[in-house]
């Protein structure tokens, strides 16, 4: 490492171990395979249709495993030196844009949206650099109203924040979690300060549940005229308004300090024209802020993601402006942390394998995937420049306006380039900016980032950069998973397949990561053949693992058994998984492959054969109270649509009702025989049943509105007895 470094990349340890490990398992593995290959059962009676189907689960599993292996292989770990960035750069540090997506008042409320706006408004950075654009999809009033007020308050807000040092700096979680200074002279000011803030809050719901804007409010500001009464969110003309002016000499907070730009921009739409989601505002971002700051920085956030550590543009400065290593860097992508899941993580929805393990191994490979959040990028990558040895960034670079020029004529130039028809016969949403036509369209775009030379890095500081409001009942996770899955395995299909687009342009271990994901939505038919054969052979007398007697007996057990004390080994030395919330990730394991996963798969088929159309299904981010409580109680809420539980119900009460005929032919043939015919199946069996045990509790012994509806309960239970009868035939 030359002194110069601004970053470090240090190597993850216990690695040749790891090495050791995966080298049994992979042994394991091929001996499973040759038993399956040579001890195919005579007859179609004794099982042999069972075998082959198992047969082709275990095969795909074990194609999958070896590609879960390049992330595990060599993961590396960054650390940044701010302090020599400080000295290096402090008075030329480059211009930041940052662009915060919303798109519903009611989905994602106000309150929360400009919480986040403002922590990323306070950032630790010189004021006068930084510009902070805001899209709303939902093209409200009351959105607009709240970015107004937040306006005002920033000018109260940032310089508090400053002074004391304040994290975090979205002030609706730091009013949450921090009590009062006890010394005097803090107290009076750390009041007044929250009770400013209350009053904002209170002005803002009572706007948002009233549904409009007092007309006395809007006379406080130009922008609000721009609503007329016939717009409704799906059909309005565009809106771009400057709420703060970072060049205008008259703005300031009452420190006396510089402000950082604040823009407000609704797109505009038409049913006629498709918004294309995300993407398409992240587009319109883009050109939008590209004549009023320019910046050749962008930092893109969802509107529940707020700053947690109000240093993080210095930290990503570090990777970017790195003389060496940090030429071909196209984006720094920091992991997606929650600040709302339990201790044990219900739903396993804190993403802590992905973040601590798996993007630290892509990391090694050239980059993690851009996940949409957290990300910051150059603006020429975004805007679809290739990677050159030559290529030399302007780091100067930032819109040259004159600080008296027309707001308002700014304003119609940007609302000019957000029009529905701006893109149409452009390379907009396909070589240029966010790519559109794919439900995960941040992962796509960062393929094709690094498909045109240039790599990312992950940062994952111990002071998290951002965190936001992950799903908390099991409909949403489903629904979030499913659109994950389903993008996905939309890229795998179509002519983005890793391994076809990306070779010769990125690493194999590269590709095989992003597999990993790409390839979600085809685990769910194995596995579903895995919980369900096995068991229903067990309850016909059929034997479809080697004996407890056989050699054969000792790879199957081996790779079952090490498999999850790895993978438990793995979640603890995390120190943010305990061993309840390692249970309940294996149970959503299951649920997902068996519901998100399947579902995924088959949106995106039916998408291919034209049936349907891609949707964006926002996550919520608020619940009602009663569900909040079970949420934090750690009760699950069965609140999923009947179908989606029906596949859940059927493989839990389908196994249970094996595992009880298996046990009474155990007491009544003996243990010793039925053991060791079966010691394996009832294993296996018994692993899904005891995965269950909530599920159970919902079916049958809850009463709450969370639990399961007894209509639901009694016609799985009648098509487990069918299929339990008829496979006995
Ligand atoms: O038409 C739309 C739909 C969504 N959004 C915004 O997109 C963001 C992400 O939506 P959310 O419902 O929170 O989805 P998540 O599943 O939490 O999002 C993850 O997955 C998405 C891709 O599926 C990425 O776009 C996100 O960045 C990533 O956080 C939010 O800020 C929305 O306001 C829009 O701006 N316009
Ligand atoms: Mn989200």
């Amino acid at each position: 490492m030359s002194d110069r470094s601004l970053f470090a990349t240090e190597q993850a340890r216990g690695r040749p171990a790891y090495r050791l490990y995966a080298c049994t398992i992979l042994a394991g593995i091929c001996l499973i395979l040759y038993y399956r290959a040579t001890h195919l059962p005579a007859t179609w009676r004794e099982g042999r249709g069972e075998w082959i189907g198992l047969s082709l689960a275990e095969l795909w599993h074990a194609f999958y495993w070896v590609i879960t292996q390049s992330v595990r292989w060599n993961p590396v770990h960054r650390r940044t030196f701010k302090d020599k960035l400080s000295q290096r750069y402090e008075g030329r540090l480059p211009n930041v844009d940052i662009f915060v997506c919303t798109a519903d008042p009611y989905a994602e409320p106000p309150n929360l949206v400009i919480s986040t706006v403002l922590s990323l408004m306070a950032y630790n950075y010189p004021p006068e650099k930084l510009s902070v654009y805001l899209s709303d999809d939902g093209g409200s009033i009351l959105t607009f109203y709240a970015m107004w007020e937040a306006s005002q308050f920033a000018k109260h807000w940032i310089p508090f924040c400053k002074r004391n040092k304040l994290e975090p700096r979205a002030p609706a979680i730091y009013f949450s979690t921090s009590d009062c200074p006890n010394d005097k002279s803090h107290h009076e000011e750390w009041l007044g300060m929250k009770i400013l803030y209350e009053e904002m809050t209170n002005r803002i719901d009572a706007i948002v549940m009233s549904g409009k804007v007092p007309e006395e409010l809007k006379a406080n500001h130009k922008g609000f005229s721009q609503w007329k009464p016939e717009m409704t969110s799906k059909k309005h003309p565009p809106i771009v308004q400057i709420l703060i002016d970072g060049k205008d000499p008259n703005a300031l907070d009452n420190a006396g300090n510089a402000l950082p730009t604040l823009v407000y921009m609704a797109r505009e739409k038409n049913p006629e024209y498709h918004h294309n989601f995300k993407a398409g505002a992240m587009n319109s971002l883009i050109r939008v802020s590209s004549i009023i700051s320019n910046s050749p920085i962008i930092l893109n956030v969802d509107c529940d993601m707020y700053s947690n550590n109000a240093d993080s543009i210095r930290d990503a400065l570090c990777f970017f402006l790195d003389e060496v290593k940090g030429r071909d860097i196209a984006f720094v992508q920091y992991p997606q942390n929650y600040n709302n899941m339990t201790k044990n993580d219900t739903y396993g929805n804190t993403l802590t394998v992905i973040n601590e393990v798996e993007m630290c191994g892509l990391d090694s490979w050239g980059g993690p995937l851009y996940i949409g959040t957290g990300c910051f990028h150059r603006r020429e990558t975004l805007c679809g420049m290739k990677y050159t040895k030559e290529y030399k960034e302007n780091w100067n670079r930032g819109s040259e306006r004159n600080p008296h020029d027309d707001i308002r004529k700014l304003e119609e130039k940007a609302e000019s380039l957000a029009t529905c028809t701006y893109e149409l016969n452009t390379q907009w949403g396909n070589d240029v900016g966010l790519k559109y036509g794919i439900a995960v369209e941040d992962v796509i775009t960062g393929l094709m980032i690094q498909c045109r030379g240039w790599k990312s890095a992950y940062y994952n500081p111990p002071q998290k950069g951002f965190l936001g409001v992950g799903p908390t009942t099991l409909a949403q996770t489903i629904l979030q998973h499913k659109r994950w899955s389903e993008g996905n395995f939309q890229i795998f299909l179509s002519k983005y397949c890793t391994f076809i687009y990306g070779h010769g342009k990125i690493k194999l271990g590269l590709q095989m990561g992003y597999c990993i994901y790409n390839l979600w939505a085809l685990n769910s038919i194995p596995t579903l053949y895995y919980v369900i054969a096995p068991s229903l052979s067990l309850l016909r007398g059929i034997s479809l693992f080697p004996k407890m007697t056989s050699p054969w007996f000792i790879p199957f057990s081996y790779v079952m058994v090490a498999k999850q004390t790895y993978s438990l080994i793995e979640a603890l030395l995390t120190r943010e998984i305990t061993v309840q919330g390692w249970w309940n990730l294996q149970r959503m394991w299951l649920i997902k492959r068996l519901t998100s996963y399947l579902y995924g798969g088959l949106a995106t088929l039916s998408k291919i054969v034209g049936v349907s159309k891609m949707g964006f299904t926002i996550t919520a981010k608020i619940s009602g109270e009663d569900a909040s409580k079970r949420y934090e109680q750690e009760i699950m809420e069965f609140d999923a649509s009947s179908l989606t539980l029906a596949i859940i119900e059927f493989v839990a009460l389908l196994n249970m009702t094996c595992l009880v005929c298996a046990t009474t032919r155990a007491m009544m043939r003996g243990w010793a025989i039925v053991l060791d015919m079966y010691f394996l199946q009832i294993l296996l069996c018994g692993s899904v049943v005891a995965l269950n045990v909530a599920i159970y509790e919902g079916l049958l012994l809850r009463k709450d509105k969370g639990s399961i509806p007894w209509s639901v309960t009694l016609t799985t239970l009648a098509v487990v007895m069918l299929v339990s009868l008829l496979s006995r035939v």
